[in-house]
């Protein structure tokens, strides 16, 4: 299971975060992922940890004044990006354009969608996944896997009627149990926040994250 960890624009210490997800991916073997803000990005990249994109623009080089130039993202270390999260949300033809920018610089992509209609829709669009997140349980610390688990399992035929599309779930999620149930209901990984940015011990909460799953 992918552990996607979003800091968002929480009052957390990103490297202090990314050295702990690396510690922990490194002794566990966990695949563990921290998306910062994007000033953050080269500095939680350095800790070694794979490192993530909260989002890109879809644009190329040029007049783009305040956008997040992919190819500036990589160069910074991402490896991957959000895109269409259900805070920074995009129309589907921008984020058709935000996935042939982050294409074109290498980036691995994560779609976001807030149910599974919208999982088939942006499942044809080609991102390396999807992610399903019920808005209502974004922050709520009530797991998706727990409070919604026909969602999850929606999704996840919706993005398998489009293709081979990999799907994380999200909102809610904070224990290695969540994690473990998310398996269960067929997603391949699952997206995550509060449950580590907000923590009063990140590394413990990754730890307990990646238990068993
Ligand atoms: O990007 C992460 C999701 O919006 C989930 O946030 P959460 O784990 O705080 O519910």
């Amino acid at each position: 299971m992918f552990v996607l960890v979003n800091l968002k624009a929480y009052p957390c210490d990103p490297v202090e975060i990314g050295a702990a997800a690396e510690t922990v991916a490194a002794e566990t073997g966990a695949r563990i992922a921290v998306a910062p803000q994007a000033a953050d990005l080269r500095a939680v990249a350095e800790t070694g940890v794979e490192t993530w994109a909260q989002h890109v623009s879809p644009v190329e080089h040029g007049s783009h004044t305040g956008s997040t130039l992919a190819e500036r993202a990589a160069a910074a270390g991402a490896e991957g990006t959000l895109l269409n999260h259900s805070e920074k949300r995009l129309r589907l033809a921008d984020i058709d354009d935000a996935v042939g920018a982050a294409e074109r610089a290498g980036l691995d992509t994560v779609v976001c969608a807030n149910n599974p209609a919208q999982v088939g829709a942006v499942a044809q669009l080609s991102p390396d996944a999807v992610a399903v997140e019920p808005p209502e349980l974004i922050g709520t610390g009530t797991p998706v896997s727990q409070a919604d688990p026909d969602v999850v399992r929606a999704a996840v035929d919706a993005a398998s009627a489009v293709g081979d599309v990999p799907v994380y779930c999200g909102a809610g999620i904070s224990t290695g149990d969540d994690v473990a149930a998310a398996r269960d209901l067929g997603a391949d990984g699952v997206l995550l926040a509060s449950g580590v940015a907000k923590a009063d011990d990140p590394e413990a909460a990754l730890r307990d994250l990646v238990t068993d799953s």
